[in-house]
């Protein structure tokens, strides 16, 4: 699995918020999109999603034009998790799972062994089996977005775009889920989890793509990213820092003002 995104541009609300994004993901790597709010993440994520078309620019998946391969056949390869969606469907948990197998179907085809074997995976592996009867819009936030996780998950997919996958959850389900990722990307599944948490991202991924302003302003080991320069000029904070073993974290502490000093 591999795509090439090649000088993205986009436009929102008749203003440019991506510009010139050159990037590709492979297969085996962890990735985190990071960046500051409003920095382009969702935007360039439903782009490589194939869910909305850039302004220019091109987004080739295995070296084939991703624009030409159709919504079906994108759908089997690329699994999107959207950004704290809200669902009101009346829609047990286990049945919303099993809509991430949809792309995997004939137009008449009913649910396959293959389907109920991927969905009961995934719902164990987002530790949610307890919750498969439960009606979606009674869940509490992080439960309902393990449970999207896991629709996700269930449609194996070459690549697993995550738009703020934690945000929602607990620590223990942190950790838990960053260290599902990893493993997915450990085992051949291209992941891309937009994340705001840079200890998390720090100590999970091999790689870390800060976005600022709509550009790519730094991509690469969590340790090349995270410079104090970068924290700086993207976020406008320091940070405090170590190291467990081979990984690097660090902790958000400062924000600081325009001119570099703390503000708070
Ligand atoms: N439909 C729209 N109309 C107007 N502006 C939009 C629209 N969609 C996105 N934008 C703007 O585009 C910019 C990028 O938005 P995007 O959602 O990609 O940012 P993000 O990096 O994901 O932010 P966050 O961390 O807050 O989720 C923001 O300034 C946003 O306000």
């Amino acid at each position: 699995m591999r795509i090439d995104a090649t000088g993205i541009t986009a436009s929102a609300g008749g203003r440019r918020v991506l510009s010139d994004v050159t990037l590709n993901l492979q297969a085996g790597a962890f990735v985190g999109l990071i960046g500051p709010n409003g920095a382009g993440k969702t935007t360039l994520l439903r782009i490589l999603a194939g869910l909305a078309p850039p302004a220019a620019g091109t987004v080739a998946f295995d070296g084939a034009d991703a624009a030409r391969l159709g919504r079906r056949a994108l759908a089997r390869r690329i699994a999107y998790l959207a950004q704290d969606g809200p669902v009101h469907w009346p829609l047990r948990a286990e049945a919303l799972a099993m809509l991430g197998r949809l792309p995997h179907r004939g137009m008449l085809g009913g649910v396959t062994a293959a389907d109920r074997a991927a969905v009961e995976r995934a719902l164990a592996r987002t530790d949610t089996l307890h919750l498969r009867r439960r009606i979606v819009g009674t869940l509490s936030g992080g439960e309902r977005m393990r449970v999207l996780l896991a629709r996700t998950l269930a449609t194996e997919a070459a690549l697993l775009l995550a738009d703020e996958p934690v945000a929602a959850l607990d620590p223990r389900h942190q950790l838990e889920t960053m260290a599902l990722l990893r493993d997915a990307a450990r085992s051949g599944t291209g992941v891309v989890a937009v994340l705001h948490d840079l200890t998390l991202a720090a100590r999970f991924c091999d790689r870390l793509i800060l976005l600022s302003d709509g550009a790519v302003l730094a991509d690469g080991p969590p340790d090349q990213t995270l410079t104090d320069a970068n924290l700086r000029d993207a976020y406008g904070i320091a940070a405090h820092r170590g190291r467990v073993g081979d990984r690097p974290f660090l902790l958000p502490w400062t924000a600081l003002s325009t001119q570099g000093e703390p503000a708070r």
